[in-house]
């Protein structure tokens, strides 16, 4: 056996979870997936939450299968991937995209034409409103990338933008770092729908993201069918996308490139806030927020305004979950008071950042907020919010090892089976 027949072809790589700060929310094209309004969002770390693939190329020398066919399994678990279907047709988008460097470079290994064997893994709750579908999909299309070796001939981070669009729209911002626009495009095939980087995780390095866990259980109104439904629906929709989001574009970019928190944080709650407006106007409404979603908000702005100064950003996806943008200089004073009202114990906020704040807050930093309306919310027990994630804004997919890091064994099953 010749050495090339032996070569395993495989990737693996990760893949981080965004959140949004001017969101998208519904579809002009469902099968494309091309939105009705551009987006802007917020890498985050893949330190803390992080999607994790392998792909690997089924060949005769790597499967003992009789009929090998696309594969994926989904921590563990075989997903189908039907036929018609999102994840289905972005494993064509790339095949088609290996098939023509394969046309015009007669010498390399013709990949595109063997069945694939997917493994991914996240590493928080899938499909509970923490952006699963954004770090899953854009790993997905990372890996296969790499696999394919399509950066090496001219496929930009943007090219893949879009077919991680096609997967997932939200999983397009989740292909770069940083600070990143999805550009709702105008044409029809979706080619100019793509994510941009607005700046790199560098430029403004010391925004981090508190994520107060409320529920991590499926949501009742899945954002693909609740999205439509608006679209279908709400007057206010068409306001907020002609009137609102493209000033809100341009205001929230440029605050961006000046790190003008304050005006990040304004755009960043008014957007949110607009959103769930969108979602009550939608017929029959729909309801995301809960009561502690809501004194999640009352807390904030209360901190905001007693400290004269923009502090902490909430923005709220499809579901209950706050998460808050927050500078480094100021993290400490956001624990310190939403531990105070929202308790924790040392194993559901670990302190990741070792800032020393105890996971009940204190009691003596709420006292000594000037002008800070204590009573502003009640206290609530612990448990009201599950769990704190502390995690920052971060870089792009990133590639492991499959040697080492790959999550498929010597047969190609996921190695997570044999355990
Ligand atoms: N690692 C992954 N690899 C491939 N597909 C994934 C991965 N993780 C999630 N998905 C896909 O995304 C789906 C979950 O998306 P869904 O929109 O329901 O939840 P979410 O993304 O966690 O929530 P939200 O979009 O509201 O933030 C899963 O059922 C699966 O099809
Ligand atoms: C509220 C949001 O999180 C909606 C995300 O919707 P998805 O990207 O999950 O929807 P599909 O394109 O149908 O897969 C806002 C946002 O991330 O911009």
């Amino acid at each position: 056996m010749s050495a090339s027949q032996d070569t395993v072809y495989q990737a693996t790589c990760t893949a981080p979870v965004n959140i949004a700060v001017v969101k998208y929310w519904g579809k002009r094209d469902t099968s494309l997936i091309l939105p009705t309004n551009s987006s802007l969002s917020v890498t985050l770390s893949q330190d803390h939450l992080r999607s994790l693939t392998t792909a690997r190329c089924i060949t005769s020398s790597t499967s003992t299968s009789t009929s090998p066919r696309d594969r994926l399994w989904l921590n563990g678990d075989e997903e189908d991937i039907n036929e018609g279907g999102r994840t289905a047709r972005c494993l064509a988008e790339m095949r088609s995209l290996r098939q023509k460097i394969e046309a015009d470079n007669s010498s390399l290994p013709k990949l595109s034409s063997h069945p694939l064997h997917i493994a991914s893994e996240n590493n928080f709750p899938t499909a509970a409103g923490l952006a699963s579908s954004a770090s899953g999909l854009s790993a997905l299309i990372a890996t296969l990338a790499r696999l394919y070796d399509l950066e090496a001939h001219g496929v930009s981070q943007s090219d893949l933008s879009r077919i991680a669009r096609q997967g997932s729209g939200s999983a397009c911002r989740s292909m770069f770092g940083g600070y990143v626009a999805w550009e709702q495009g105008e044409r029809a095939d979706g080619a100019d729908s793509v994510a941009v980087e607005v700046a790199p995780a560098s430029h403004w390095p010391d925004l981090h993201a508190l994520i107060l866990v409320v529920s991590d259980k499926k949501k009742g109104t899945p954002s693909t069918a609740g999205m439509q439904r608006t679209v279908a629906t709400s007057a206010l929709l068409q306001h907020r996308i002609k009137h609102v989001v493209p000033e809100r574009m341009d205001r929230i970019s440029r605050a961006i490139r000046e790190r003008d928190f304050d005006q990040f944080a304004l755009e960043t709650m008014a957007d949110s806030n607009q959103f769930h407006a969108v979602c009550l106007d939608t017929v029959p409404p729909i309801f995301y927020l809960n009561d502690v979603s809501r004194a999640v908000i009352q807390l904030v702005t209360e901190l905001n305004r007693a400290s004269g100064r923009a502090v902490a950003a909430y923005t709220y996806d499809a579901g209950p979950n706050a998460v808050l943008y927050v500078q480094e200089k100021d993290v400490k004073l956001v624990l310190d008071v939403v531990l105070q009202y929202f308790p924790q114990s040392a194993a559901s906020f670990p302190d990741p950042f070792a800032t020393g704040v105890a996971p009940t807050g204190s009691k003596e930093r709420v006292a000594g907020l000037d002008g800070f309306n204590a009573k502003v919310i009640p206290q609530h027990d612990e448990g009201a919010v599950a769990r704190v994630i502390h995690t920052k804004v971060g870089d792009g997919p990133r590639t492991l090892d499959s040697a080492t890091d790959g999550l498929l064994d010597a047969e190609g099953l996921p190695k997570s089976l044999a355990k």
